[in-house]
This record gives structure tokens, sequence and C-alpha cells, in this order.
């Protein structure tokens, strides 16, 4: 079995008349670097809420690690997987970097070394350890938004969701976010994310999901996907910039990268 199993998922909020899910399956294994992309609305947070169990499957199931997630707190959920909110305002509540970045870690129970090992390794990749006494709102937002990356890394959990995290960075957070999901990945963490940056997926994910209207329309290597215009279409995405390029000018040898255009031009 898939280290993440999602079979026949649909979901409706209560407030909804209509499901937001649509018979969802999916598989991820671990150590997977998986991007899912798709217009506003098309369900992209609310399904990667039911892999931890915020949200629960009404109709169909999410298996992660034998787990069904019905059967698990999320507090229990979380040590296998972890998810970066969107807007860092809806995760953050404590007054100091470190604590906030200790909490979630904490409530697992680790002891106060491996505790302490952890938060000061999340620190690190998220290029925090000179602010841990900050106050987070004291922080710009792309570095509250790390904040919260942070707080899910400390957590050791086995697979890492972020929710748009390029949102508000710069040159200089791309390359922590860059560094940070190698990293992971390293250690045999499985990393996703859902993001409207095509340039970020190329940089950094190998597998590509694509969502519209609640459900799953294309999923395959990220070479495949940036160079099937039809579905690009069908989800309203863009081609990264550079394949776009090589497209108009008829370079058409499914292009990624400035390095493959410099070579094929
Ligand atoms: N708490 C909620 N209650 C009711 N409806 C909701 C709630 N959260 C989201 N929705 C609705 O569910 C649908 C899917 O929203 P969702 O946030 O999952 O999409 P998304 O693909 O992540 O969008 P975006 O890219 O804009 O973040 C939308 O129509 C949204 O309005």
């Amino acid at each position: 079995m898939s280290f993440i199993t999602v079979k026949n998922l649909s979901f409706k909020y209560p407030s909804g008349t209509e499901n937001v899910l649509n018979d969802i399956s999916l598989k991820v294994e671990k150590g997977e670097k998986l991007a899912i992309i798709g217009q506003n609305g098309a369900g992209k947070t609310t399904f990667v809420k039911m892999l931890n169990g915020l949200l629960k499957a009404e109709k169909g199931e999410v298996i992660v690690d034998g787990w069904n997630t019905k059967d698990f707190s999320v507090a229990k959920m979380s040590k296998k997987v972890g998810y970066v909110f969107q807007n860092p305002m809806d995760q953050i509540f404590h007054n100091n970097v470190f604590d906030e970045i200790a909490f979630g870690a904490k409530k697992l129970k680790y002891s106060k070394e491996k505790l302490d090992s952890l938060v000061e390794k999340a620190m690190k990749l998220t290029k925090l350890s000179e602010f841990k006494k900050e106050n987070p709102y004291n922080l710009p937002y792309s570095m509250r938004k790390f904040v919260t990356i942070a707080s899910i890394i400390a957590m050791d959990c086995d697979v890492v969701i972020m929710d748009e995290p390029t949102a508000g960075q710069d040159y200089f957070g791309m390359q922590v976010l860059h560094n940070l999901i190698e990293g992971l990945n390293k250690e045999g963490k499985t990393v996703i994310t859902i993001t409207h940056d095509m340039e970020f997926v190329v940089n950094n994910f190998d597998r590509i999901v694509v969502m519209t209207n609640g459900k799953i329309i294309a999923d395959g290597d990220k070479r495949d996907i940036f160079w099937d215009l039809e579905i690009l279409k069908k989800a309203m995405l863009k081609q990264p910039n550079i394949s776009d390029l090589a497209r108009e000018i008829n370079l058409n040898k499914n292009i990624l990268s400035i390095e493959e255009f410099v070579e094929s031009y």
C-alpha cells in the first residue's frame, strides 16, 4: 500500500450546497515531491486539509501509513502529516518565535533534548535562528510564513504540506524554500505544495497534480503536464515562462529550464 492512499473522496462543507471535492483518488509515496495546482476555488486547500484529518472524509477515505484519518485526531495525525496554513495568521499564536515553533512538537511528547534539537534544526533550515526571541508579529510576512513552516518541520512529520509558501517571498526567501525542500527530501520526507507559482513548481517539484472543480484532471511528471496545453487550458493555468517562450518561437522541445532553452536554441 502507498504511504498516502486517497480513495473515492468526496466532500461538501456544511454551509455549502455542492461538493467541493468529487470522487478523488490519489496515491503518494514516501519521498515524493508533489505540487498541486489549479485555478482559485478548485478545492486544493480543502483536499490537503483532508490529508491530515483537519477535515474528515464524508464519502471515500484517506489512509496515511495505514491510518484512516477518520479514526485519529488531528494531533495524532500530525506526526505523519503536517500542514502549513496558507495564511500565517491562522497558525501563529505565541509571542516568541521559539515557542511558536516548538508548540506542535511539544504536543508530540518528544524528550526535551529531542525537542530542542528538532526546533534548532527547523530554525536553521528556515534561517530563523537569530530571531528565536522575537515576537512573530514583529517579523515581516515572509518571515512569519517561515515561522509556520518551521513549526511543522519541527514536528518531524513524514509528510510536509505547504499551502502557497512563495507568497511574499523574495529571491532570498525562494532560496531558503528551495534548500529546505531539498533538505527534507534528502531525509526521505514527502513534500507537497499548493501553489500558483509555476516557476516554483518547475524548480522544486517532480510530480504535478492538476485540479479543477473538485476533481483531479491530470497527474504526472512535470514535463508532461507543463507541455499538455489542453490540460493547462482546462485548468486555466500557464506554462512556466521559459516553456512559453520556447513554444512561442517554435522550439518545441518540451523545455522547462533556461539551461535547456540555451542548449536547444
Ligand atoms: N470553510 C468553508 N466553508 C464553505 N465553503 C468553503 C470553505 N472553505 C472553502 N470553501 C469553498 O470551497 C471551494 C474550494 O475552496 P478551496 O480553498 O479548497 O480551493 P483552492 O483551490 O485552495 O483555492 P485557492 O487557490 O483560491 O486557495 C471554494 O468554492 C470555496 O469558496
